[in-house]
């Protein structure tokens, strides 16, 4: 798609396609990062956990230019996000989708006319036909039936939700995609499988994703890497093996909790299903 694509726009470079360095955000005298460091390699699933209110979703804000920083440097796509002015970072925001909690749909709106709102005001020259077209392609590509294109969000389950919400972050063939708990609210196996969709869009699409979540389950079946938040920064970044590594106490009762055991049990239980089918 041509209209106000971002110029710099080069899908197969290999830099890091986000770059935090030395983040600080403070709230009157409460600070929530201090000094945080944060490098998201290209192509991988990243999961973000931490503490409730240890600044995960915060992070997210600042890194999607919603939140002004105190102090810091974000990059993005080669982008400095921290200084971009708001028309020039029109290009590069097109360049990323987010799934916020919650779905964020306008309820006024139905699902398919959710999923167009950012294509007409990305690309208003698109026709009204070639809009609905792609709009009903991503609500597909997100698992949702064709019928829910024309429901309105409060016609929808709290699993249809996310999915709907998924397909508007989808809208612009975002490279990078932000998640904000994706899985919360989800019974097991809806949960499950909107980590397999995940995964799966991320293969297909060549997707950068920034997942939070508080789903051990997640983090063991999605996830190539995660970073820890607490202490106003990233304590650890890796994959579980590593992070249990470190033997911070955080970490350690985290992953080797009864919660932490538990999903690691499942995991291997379903590694060991496959390498025997
Ligand atoms: N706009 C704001 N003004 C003041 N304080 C804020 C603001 N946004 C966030 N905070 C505070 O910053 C801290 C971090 O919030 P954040 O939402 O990032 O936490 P979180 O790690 O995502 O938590 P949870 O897991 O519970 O969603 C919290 O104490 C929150 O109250």
């Amino acid at each position: 798609m041509a209209g106000k694509r971002d110029p710099g726009h080069e899908r197969h470079s290999d830099d890091p396609p986000i770059v935090v360095e030395g983040l600080v955000n403070r709230f009157g005298d409460f600070t929530v990062h201090d000094g945080l460091d944060l490098t998201v390699n290209r192509g991988e699933i990243l999961g973000v956990v931490g503490g409730s209110g240890s600044g995960k979703s915060v992070l997210m804000r600042s890194i999607i230019g919603l939140q002004q920083p105190t102090a810091g440097h974000i990059d993005v796509l080669g982008h400095a996000i921290t200084e971009v002015d708001p028309d020039a970072s029109v290009g590069v925001r097109s360049r990323w989708g987010v799934l916020f909690q919650g779905g964020a749909l306008f309820s006024t709106l139905t699902v398919g006319e959710n999923v167009e709102a950012p294509l007409k005001q990305f690309y208003p020259e698109l026709s009204d036909d070639l809009r609905r077209e792609i709009a009903r392609y991503k609500v597909l590509l997100s698992g949702l039936p064709e019928s829910a294109v024309t429901k309105y969000p409060s016609e929808l389950s709290g699993g249809m939700k996310k999915r709907a919400g998924l397909a508007r972050a989808l809208a612009l063939d975002p490279e990078l995609l932000f998640l904000d708990e994706p899985t919360a609210g989800l019974d097991p196996i809806g949960a499950a499988k909107f980590d397999r969709l995940t995964v799966d869009l991320r293969d297909t699409l060549g997707l950068t994703v920034f997942l939070i979540t508080h789903d051990l389950d997640t983090l063991y079946e999605a996830c190539d890497r995660v970073a820890v938040i607490a202490e106003k920064k990233i304590i650890a970044v890796g994959t579980i093996p590593e992070l249990v590594e470190t033997g911070h106490l955080w970490i350690e009762e985290y992953f080797n909790g009864p919660r932490g055991r538990a999903a690691q049990g499942a995991h291997q239980r379903s590694r060991d299903a496959g390498t025997s089918a």
